[in-house]
């Protein structure tokens, strides 16, 4: 579903952010990308998303190469970036309907659409209410309606639990975890919750510097390094703090 051949970012200031990059996503996976502040995840999105573009390497979504079909990828992604902006005077569901129109949904269509979203994100009773007055988890689950509106195949989320307290990060979740299973949407996650990571994803990447450390699934990574860290009930998080820390902050 997304394949990355050596990826490389070099940014004009002469930054190497992400350096040879090969990650492999499959179809159905809630893939988390991992790794400390600095460690390239957002540059490597603003890549597989054709943002702004790789310094070399190659990088395919949905078998297209990225570079070469850009305006066909669109229609097959949604993004939700990790700062992002709302229209305050709209309401959620104006909100909605005018990205709907944004991606020429049939306007026959668009308000049946918006009504499905609005209660796939359960933010029904908040459908005429101004953006202005939402929560912050409103507002994420709002975002997360908005990158879904014309059916994507892929989702791409930056740190979508951000700022949320516990019961907006599990609402969250529930409704990756549904759109997983029932819409068979494949989901890229970034995210310094490990916990929940761990419990939503079925397979990781960690990134540190901008160089890959390890590519699994949860268990294969758990087996992997438990003989290395003498711990009883292992976590991701644990084997993260393994494989990345050495003392140093962000370089
Ligand atoms: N436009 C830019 N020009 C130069 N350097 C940049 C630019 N954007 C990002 N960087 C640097 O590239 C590195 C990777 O940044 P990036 O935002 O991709 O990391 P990240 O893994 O998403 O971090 P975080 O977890 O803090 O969001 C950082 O050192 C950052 O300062």
């Amino acid at each position: 579903m997304i394949k990355t051949n050596q990826l490389r970012k070099v940014y004009d200031n002469g930054f190497e952010a992400v350096k040879s990059l090969s990650l492999h996503v499959n179809k159905g996976d809630i893939y988390g990308f991992l790794g400390p502040n600095g460690a390239g995840k957002t540059t490597t999105i603003r890549m597989l998303i054709g943002l702004i573009e790789p310094t070399s390497g190659d990088l395919e979504v949905s078998n297209l190469n990225v570079k070469k079909n850009k305006g066909e990828i669109k229609n097959l992604i949604g993004v939700l970036p990790e700062s992002h902006g709302y229209y305050e005077w709209m309401t959620g569901e104006e909100y909605l309907l005018f990205f709907s129109a944004l991606h020429k949904i049939n306007k026959q269509q668009r308000k049946d659409k918006v009504t499905e979203l609005l209660d796939l994100v359960s933010l029904t009773a908040k459908a005429n209410v101004k953006v202005s007055q939402y929560s912050r988890g409103m507002r994420q689950r709002l975002g997360i309606a908005r990158t879904l509106i014309h059916d994507p195949e892929i989702i791409f989320l930056d740190e979508p639990t951000l700022g949320l307290d516990p019961q907006g990060q599990k609402d969250i979740e529930n409704i990756l975890l549904h759109l997983n299973q029932v819409k068979g949407v494949t989901i890229f996650i970034t995210s310094h919750l490990l916990k929940d990571i761990e419990k939503i994803c079925n397979r990781v990447a960690i990134v540190k510097a901008g160089t890959l450390i390890e590519e699994d699934s949860v268990k294969g990574l758990m087996d992997k390094y438990k003989k290395d860290i003498h711990k009883d009930d292992l976590s991701l998080e644990d084997v993260f703090f393994h494989l990345t820390s050495d003392g140093k902050g962000e370089q």
